[in-house]
């Protein structure tokens, strides 16, 4: 495979793939007021409230993903919306202010790289749109299933690293994810030109994917911060069946539980989040789940005893056995002793690639005596599933919440409770399926293996470091870390939260200056206590037949502005220069 041939293959379009509409007739001025970005309808995926497709934002023709997120939909929901938002842009924030003061660490992933980024969101009469970095590579899940499982020496180490290295970051800024799995990872564009022909580089020793440098965690609609004063968070029943810690399982029918019942109930924290990683990781290697039983019932018992199937091939091949231990230290059922993602940084299994990181923090390094005696209750593979879960979306998510009263914290994506899923229908392929099928081949061709020596890196970092080299800020970006935060888009060529009429898809260029944010300096600041009045109260007390509050013809015919801003998805906006509310 010749590296050229995959970098351009990647970038490639689909066949299928419409053209992108074309801008014609429309002046300067006129574009000024315009929704930003065009999609070719090309959908990336859907979830129970979203679409998400490719777009373009028209200035600057750079592409990103549009999540739009249907307000009828959400209509009861609307506080969950606003929590994940909030947190991405509250994350996306954090890490340009981190890649603002320079701060980079030393190891060859660095967490907060791999983090979906907000660009830029806005709303509509239908939708509230987010758009965000695009990962049009496919998801990890179907990385796994289509090769079965992934090479444990070049995939699935590096990419492990990789999660640690998020996770790591998360905790560190207080977030719990609750929701890894595979299908939440994702591969992102390359973007930057220097790191288009990665596949070329080759540093010296160890060899793994380049590919994890474009994994990206996404979908943080479960996400939920640890130091919340909230009462009873966290003591939600809510994740992935396969991938929920023991901890979640006993918050089993909290609903159903009195005051007094969830009191006693411990509240968890971010270790739930090292047990999915372990599940994905065993996922990597093997391609099925390792708790996953016929009924849901018997894996929420292995879960809870941490009975996990081992293969017996493996479990006595030397090439395993970090696997094994790593695995192992994530399945530790007791929370306050399973490892924490900074200590996992020194595990043998993957700290090669925090080889220069780990040497500088010695005092951190833990042993990790390896215990051969895996754990292994009453497992037998005849138990056990083995094979890959069915891919979940939030069906196939369990949520358990509701448990003060409905408040906005705690109320859930779904009505209050549902039937556990059944994880183990057969996949039935469908269009989106076929689409992936194609990603599928693209990914084939343009996976490529390098090579990189640590101690290359390590001279190379302190010579920046230490000034010795003539680069400061670039010269600390790493080789092979992929993340760009520039070109920044200039400021005319974002929504940043304004209303447009013409948004979800093409857009006509024709909106009426009218309906587009006026004055705008000053315009939602000013606007959102208007919005927490009407918005607020109209959309708690929607019913599905009173759609008054969100109606398309609403807009186009109503002439008056704060009306308009009034309804719209409330917004606090501050450019990430922290400016005043740009003008559009
Ligand atoms: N930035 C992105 N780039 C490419 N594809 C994406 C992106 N974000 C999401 N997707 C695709 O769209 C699907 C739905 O996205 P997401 O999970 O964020 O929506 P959701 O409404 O929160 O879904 P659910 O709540 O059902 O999990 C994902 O499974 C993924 O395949």
């Amino acid at each position: 495979m010749t590296t050229s041939a995959s970098a351009s293959q990647l970038q490639k379009r689909l066949p299928e793939e419409k053209p992108w509409p074309q801008l014609s007739g429309c002046n300067e001025d006129a574009q000024a007021f315009k929704c930003k970005y065009v999609t070719n309808h090309n959908s990336l995926g859907d979830g129970n409230f979203s679409v998400v497709k490719e777009c373009m934002n028209v200035q600057t023709k750079d592409l990103y993903a549009m999540k739009l997120i249907k307000k009828q939909t959400v209509r009861n929901k609307i506080q969950l919306i606003q929590r994940e938002f909030d947190l991405l842009r509250s994350i996306s924030e954090k890490i340009r202010d981190m890649e603002k003061k320079n701060e980079h660490s030393l190891d060859i992933f660095e967490g907060h790289h791999h983090i979906l980024q907000l660009f830029d969101y806005f709303e509509t009469a239908d939708n509230i749109v987010l758009i965000t970095q695009l990962c049009q590579k496919g998801d990890l899940y179907e990385k796994i299933v289509e090769n079965q499982a992934l090479d444990l020496q070049t995939q699935v180490t590096s990419y492990c690293a990789c999660i640690v290295s998020i996770l790591e970051f998360l905790h560190s800024q207080g977030i719990v994810h609750r929701d890894l799995k595979a299908e939440n990872v994702l591969f992102r564009l390359r973007v930057n030109e220097n790191e288009k022909n990665l596949q070329g580089e080759h540093h010296g020793d160890f060899k793994y994917d380049l590919l994890a440098h474009d994994l990206v965690l996404a979908d943080f609609g479960l996400a939920a911060e640890y130091n919340t004063t909230k009462i009873n968070s966290l003591k939600e029943f809510v994740g992935t069946i396969s991938y929920i810690a023991p901890e979640i399982v006993k918050c089993k029918g909290v609903g159903d539980m009195s005051t007094d019942q969830v009191g006693e109930l411990e509240k968890y924290g971010c270790p739930v989040d090292i047990w999915a990683l372990g599940v994905l990781t065993y996922f990597m290697a093997f391609g099925y789940t390792p708790f996953d039983c016929t009924t849901d019932d018997e894996t929420l018992e292995c879960i809870s005893k941490c009975d996990y199937y081992v293969d017996e091939q493996t479990m006595h091949d030397p090439k395993y056995e970090q696997f094994w231990n790593f695995v192992q230290c994530c399945f530790t059922v007791d929370p306050a002793v399973r490892r924490s993602a900074t200590n996992l940084k020194h595990h043998p299994f993957i700290k090669d690639y925090f080889a220069t990181s780990n040497s500088l923090h010695k005092k951190d390094t833990t042993n990790f005596v390896f215990n051969p005696t895996i754990r292994r209750v009453s497992s037998t593979a005849s138990m056990h599933t083995l094979r890959s879960p069915s891919k979940s979306r939030k069906t196939t998510t369990l949520a358990y919440l509701n448990m003060d009263g409905g408040s906005s914290e705690t109320s859930t994506a779904f009505n209050s409770k549902m039937d556990l899923p059944d994880l183990y229908v057969d996949r039935t392929i469908n269009s989106r399926e076929r689409s992936l099928n194609r990603i599928r081949d693209t990914l084939k061709k343009t996976l490529s293996m390098t090579s990189l020596k640590p101690a290359a890196t390590h001279e190379f970092l302190h010579a920046n470091k230490s000034g010795t080299s003539s680069s400061s800020k670039s010269g600390l970006v790493k080789k092979n870390s992929t993340f760009v935060l520039d070109p920044k888009p200039p400021k005319n060529s974002l929504m940043n939260g304004c209303f447009s009429t013409t948004p979800e898809s093409r857009s006509n260029f024709n909106t009426p200056k009218s309906l587009s944010r006026q004055g705008s300096s000053t315009s939602v600041k000013k606007f959102v206590n208007e919005m927490d009045l009407l918005l607020t109260p109209r959309t708690a007390s929607m019913s599905s037949h009173d759609t008054t509050a969100i109606n398309d013809n609403d807009f186009i015919n109503d002439k008056n502005s704060s009306r308009k801003h009034a309804a719209s998805f409330q917004v606090n906006v501050d450019d990430s220069d922290g400016d005043e509310t740009m003008l559009i």
